[in-house]
């Protein structure tokens, strides 16, 4: 894997993990950038992931992340490191352009692919719409786009990482948002399954000793 380590703040072991996916030149690598670094660069190596770690403040609170930023195509011979970074991830933010009819359809198959990946558990993810900026070649509609989320379970963004219009923070804050909930309920659920199975041995051995 083609992974490289930048460290845009120096951050610890990441509270949230998250991963970008989407269809080549949907604006992926632009939209991280412009998250990470307020700019925006018009070109990338397309070829290469990076991944980044970022604190923020998240409703008060600090979270530490890790973005990684995907290249490449979900199917054919990726498929295998595809899977390792469906696992690694807590949150998924899927990308298409509005000007891309091909990306926005892609969107439905990663999150099938997601489901798939994760089950029985369920994915946490956003869909953002970017390229706004390019109303002339704009061919998806925002009702579209909220529909599609609807149907997939997620939330929905609309923005341009030309414009840098701090729906991509929105977003990622939204992902983290989740992915802490979802935690805490998971870690509550396994505390008190834990207390019960502590219970369970306490009064399996209160009775022995009563009985013997
Ligand atoms: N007009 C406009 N162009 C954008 C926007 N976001 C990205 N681009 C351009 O779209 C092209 C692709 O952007 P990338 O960020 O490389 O896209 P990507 O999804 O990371 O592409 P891959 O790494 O090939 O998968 C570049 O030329 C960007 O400058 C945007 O919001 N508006």
């Amino acid at each position: 894997m083609n992974n490289h380590q930048r460290s845009a703040s120096g951050a610890k072991t990441p509270d949230v993990k998250l991963v970008v996916m989407g269809r080549m030149g949907v604006g992926k690598s632009a939209l991280v950038v412009r998250y990470l670094t307020r700019r925006f660069i018009w070109e990338y190596d397309p070829t290469l992931e990076f991944s980044y770690k970022h604190q923020t403040l998240v409703d008060d609170d600090v979270v530490s992340m890790e973005i990684l930023d995907t290249a490449g195509q979900l199917y054919g011979d990726n498929r295998r490191q595809w899977e390792g970074h469906v696992r690694w991830g807590d949150g998924f933010l899927l990308v298409y352009s509005v000007t891309d009819k091909q990306s926005f359809h892609d969107v439905g198959r990663m999150k099938e692919f997601l489901d798939e990946a994760k089950k029985p558990r369920n994915v946490t993810a956003v869909i953002l719409a970017n390229k706004m900026d390019l109303k002339h070649e704009r061919c998806i509609s925002t009702d579209e786009g909220e529909k599609l989320a609807q149907e997939l379970s997620c939330g929905y963004f609309e923005g341009s990482a030309l414009l840098g219009d701090g729906v991509i923070s929105e977003a990622i804050e939204e992902l983290c948002r989740e992915v802490r909930r979802r935690k805490m309920m998971e870690n509550r659920t396994r505390r008190r399954s834990s207390s019960q199975m502590a219970k369970q041995v306490f009064s399996r051995v209160l009775t022995k000793i009563y009985n013997s």
